[in-house]
């Protein structure tokens, strides 16, 4: 395990995912989680993506965010790659507004799951929060602060919400 590896590997297929992915970048910077960003094809750089997906975990990377659009293949070749837990982003593209995205990562085959959000930023910050609750569970103080997130954003809408 190299000491400075995050525990979160952000990837996405294209620096055009980036407006979507870094929304986890964003929560996982609110929740105190360090992360790493990187642009990793499965069809435009396959020997890229085989070289990150088979090491990640022996360089200390605890989970996988991955977000792609279109033909999204990138999160489970990750998976099929690497037995940390993958999160899937579907990106939303332009021509079939992602659901081509989300029905191509969450139809995985039995045995190499990924886990899948919604399309979208609320699906990418949905992401970054999910990762940290995997990694809560072995760190009480990422714990506290899930649990003070979780409270603060149940009184920013009690606030909205008249009797
Ligand atoms: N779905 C994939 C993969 C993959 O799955 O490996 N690689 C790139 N892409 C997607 O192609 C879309 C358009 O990319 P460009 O904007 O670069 O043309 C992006 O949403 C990207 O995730």
């Amino acid at each position: 395990m190299t000491a400075s590896t995050p525990p979160v590997a952000i990837i996405m297929g294209s620096r055009s995912d980036w407006p979507t992915m870094k929304l986890a970048a964003e929560r996982l910077d609110q929740l105190g989680v360090a992360w790493e960003a990187k642009v990793v094809s499965a069809h435009r750089t396959p020997q890229r993506l085989y070289d990150f997906a088979t090491t990640a975990k022996a360089k200390g990377f605890k989970v996988v965010i991955a977000g792609a659009g279109g033909a999204a293949h990138l999160p489970g070749m990750a998976a099929s790659m690497t037995d940390l837990p993958v999160l899937g982003v579907p990106v939303q593209s332009k021509a079939l507004k992602g659901l081509d995205s989300l029905l191509s990562i969450v139809q995985m085959p039995g045995g190499v799951p990924v886990a899948t959000l919604a399309i979208g930023e609320a699906g990418a910050a949905n992401a970054g929060i999910l990762a940290a609750q995997i990694l809560a569970l072995s760190d009480p103080a990422l714990a506290e602060r899930l649990s003070a997130f979780r409270a603060a954003q149940t009184d920013s809408v009690a606030e909205t919400v008249e009797d």
